[in-house]
């Protein structure tokens, strides 16, 4: 999936160069009219072997700051179009995203990633973790794509680890932590630099119920201590009941 895909080639990326520089504008306000992401009659569609193909049908949603929103909805509804497009990985073929008070539809590529990189923050199904690397060198390179300075890398890394309750894991390199562990190094790594957006594409889908229980009281957690507002989709019934709103999506509309 193009979520997938495009994070993990900018990872690989960014892990042989120097801190990029910042030169989008800061938001105004970083909010549009009280919100911080708008989505306006968004509609994507694809063009699959030659006939166009409707997948997103006139998307209103809106994120409000320190929210924990859920996309929930079959299998091929949508939702990772749709999470695709409010990361600016995808573009809407019509319609409005507002982010952080600008129209995220109407940057440049090369806009939109400085945003992406410097004020979002991604969590996958699989993990995403560099193996290799141990939890903190993973939270660590966060920070340098981030282009947050080097004396900040070393407290950041172990506060965000503290956040997730892996102080004590701190230099176990991936294959030595759980799956929920796992993942929560992840969102270390999606929060350290102090992103006011995460988006998860199915954060527990690889998890057994009592680790998905654990995933969610993190999120709400670092929604609390770090201000984020997070959006994720999920199959799992059992996890809904700690979102502040459910967007319920069938055949690329909500209902
Ligand atoms: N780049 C693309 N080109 C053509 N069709 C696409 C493309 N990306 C997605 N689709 C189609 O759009 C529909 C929705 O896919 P999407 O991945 O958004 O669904 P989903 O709800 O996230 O599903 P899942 O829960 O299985 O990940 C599917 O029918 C898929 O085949």
């Amino acid at each position: 999936m193009l979520f997938k895909k495009r994070v993990n080639a900018e990872v690989e990326q960014t892990e042989q160069t120097e801190p990029i520089e910042q030169s989008v504008q800061p938001p105004d306000k970083k909010l549009h009219n009280g919100k911080l992401l708008e989505v306006i009659n968004v509609e994507r569609v694809f063009q699959a072997g030659g006939a166009p193909l409707k997948v997103l049908k006139g998307l209103n949603m809106e994120l409000r700051p320190s929210q924990l929103v859920m996309l929930r909805g079959r299998s091929g509804s949508g939702k990772t179009t749709l999470l695709n497009c409010l990361g600016g990985l995808d573009t809407p073929t019509t319609g409005e995203i507002w982010f952080g008070g600008r129209p995220f539809h109407k940057m440049s590529d090369d806009d939109r990633t400085l945003v992406r990189r410097k004020e979002m923050g991604f969590i996958f199904q699989a993990f995403a973790l560099m193996p290799l690397l141990s939890a903190w060198e993973n939270v660590v390179l966060s920070l340098r794509m981030a282009g947050t300075p080097r004396a900040l890398w070393k407290d950041r890394a172990a506060h965000c680890l503290e956040l997730v309750g892996l102080e004590k894991r701190m230099h176990h390199r991936p294959f030595e932590l759980s799956g929920g562990e796992q993942q929560r190094v992840a969102i270390a790594k999606a929060i350290a630099h102090q992103p006011i957006l995460l988006l998860a594409d199915e954060p527990t889908a690889e998890l057994d119920s009592n680790m998905s229980a654990q995933i969610m009281a993190v999120f709400q957690n670092i929604i609390r201590t770090e201000q984020v507002t997070i959006c994720m989709t999920t199959h799992d019934p059992t996890i809904l009941e700690v979102a502040d709103h459910v967007y319920e999506m069938v055949d690329g509309k909500f209902i």
